[in-house]
């Protein structure tokens, strides 16, 4: 997705201090973008190993009966028409079919032998000597079911998931473990996917310090180790990462790096004399779509897009602040350039009162759970904007309307992007 052609219908840029909704919005859109003005293709096929996080670019479809053979679903025979039944000598493997009165032994998913009508489970049979002298030869021992034995009872048959030709999966679907597996188990080697937007991470800060217990005035990065993650919880991969001091040239140098789709940086949004963030975006031309967000806590948080077509998002260097920004700017951008839709906010109702705060949305972390009532929203204790204990406890943030909620209100939900 380098080197684009300028878009040719922007997004409008959401004003400065831009409402959360439309910020999510015009991030949205600008994710999409990156698809629509792409020279390099977008669409490749993808071994199933590789294909976590991936999203598909085109509906999947079984290419054979699933499962495709009719098998077994517990221990016990085979049986064919009414019991008690003779018990062939070998087993299900070693047997092409069955004769009415037949039964042989088979044990679950093996493939059922011909004319078998239903299977016997091991703990539902008993077995009994077979009367000497009338017998085939072959039939060694009577079975008998210990309750009724229903036709097709404990058969799996073939196509019972899914018929060949049936549609799995839809284009836009965003693959977890559970997508591969069933690729695998309908045969599938390889996915229809979009290529995952690619990330660099720019950290700022002369303060920060990546290991250990930081001196005084310093800060131990709360980035570094959560960024890759919560990337490709919402659709991107990192594949670089930079970490500059507060310079300006380095700033710059570090936001126009090529070979990325997506900036996302952290720190220096502010206006002081150690913030880098907007004059270096003013040097290298990017044109502001996102200045400011009526959000507490996050809102110097920015989206650019360089001249190249680039996206930067720049998060505030308080560590709630970047994570609130982080789902409100980086979750839209990244399902608008994988083709998926804004993501969906889950509704609650929340146990807590919030005061209107006039013209501003509060992100606030929360864990949800549920009773009869339906999904209850808890906000987390210990949630400044420099705070990270409440987050940790919680699986989403809450998104506070300005006239504020009652106890028992809904409300909606961003999930966090690792849950
Ligand atoms: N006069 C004003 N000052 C501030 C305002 C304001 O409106 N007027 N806004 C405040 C808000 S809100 C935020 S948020 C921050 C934004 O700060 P920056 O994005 O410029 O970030 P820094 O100044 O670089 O750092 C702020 C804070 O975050 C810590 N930090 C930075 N990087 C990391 C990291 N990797 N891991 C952990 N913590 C980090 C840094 O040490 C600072 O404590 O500005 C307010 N000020
Ligand atoms: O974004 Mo700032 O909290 O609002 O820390």
């Amino acid at each position: 997705m380098s080197d684009r052609r300028p878009p040719e219908a922007p997004p409008r840029p959401a004003a400065g201090n831009a409402a959360w909704p439309a910020a999510r919005e015009t991030a949205h859109l600008a994710g999409r973008q990156l698809i629509d003005t792409a020279d390099e293709p977008v669409r490749q096929p993808v071994g199933l190993e590789d294909a976590l996080g991936h999203v598909l670019s085109a509906d999947v479809h079984a290419t054979n009966e699933i499962p495709h053979f009719a098998a077994s679903a517990m221990d016990g025979w085979a049986v064919a028409g009414d019991g008690p039944w003779q018990v062939l000598d070998g087993d299900a493997r070693t047997t092409t079919s069955l004769s009415p009165g037949e039964g042989v032994v088979i044990v679950t998913g093996s493939p059922l032998p011909g004319g078998a009508t239903a299977v016997l489970r091991r703990e539902r049979g008993r077995l009994a000597d077979a009367p000497r002298g009338g017998g085939t030869g072959e039939a060694r021992r009577l079975l008998h079911a210990t309750e009724p034995v229903g036709h097709l009872a404990d058969i799996r048959p073939a196509g019972r998931e899914a018929h060949a030709g049936e549609r799995l999966f839809s284009a836009g679907t965003f693959l977890t473990p559970g997508h591969l597996a069933a690729a695998a188990v309908a045969g599938l080697d390889e996915l229809p996917t979009l290529r995952v937007p690619r990330v660099g991470l720019v950290l700022t800060g002369d303060e920060v310090v990546t290991a250990g217990l930081p001196g005084h005035g310093l800060v131990r990065d709360a980035f570094g180790p959560v960024l890759p993650a919560a990337v490709r919880g919402l659709g991107g991969t990192v594949v670089d990462s930079t970490r500059i001091g507060d310079d300006h040239a380095a700033t710059v140098r570090a936001l126009g790096a090529g070979g990325v789709d997506v900036v996302i940086a952290t720190g220096g949004t502010g206006h002081s004399g150690a913030d880098h963030i907007r004059p270096a975006l003013a040097e290298l031309g990017a044109e502001l779509l996102v200045d400011q967000i009526a959000m507490r806590p996050g809102h110097p948080a920015l989206l650019a897009r360089r001249c190249d077509g680039a996206l930067v998002i720049a998060l505030p260097g308080n560590p709630l602040a970047a994570m609130a920004a982080l789902v409100t700017l980086g979750g839209p951008v990244l399902a608008g350039a994988t083709a998926r839709s804004l993501p969906v906010l889950r509704r609650a109702r929340s146990t807590e009162r919030f005061d209107p705060l006039p013209g501003r949305y509060r992100l606030v972390p929360a864990r949800l759970d549920g009773d009869e009532s339906g999904v209850r929203a808890s906000a987390a204790t210990h949630r400044g904007p420099a705070m990270l204990r409440g987050l940790a406890d919680s699986s989403c943030f809450l998104a506070v309307p300005p006239e504020g909620l009652s106890p028992g209100d809904g409300v909606d939900c961003v999930p966090l992007p690792w849950t």
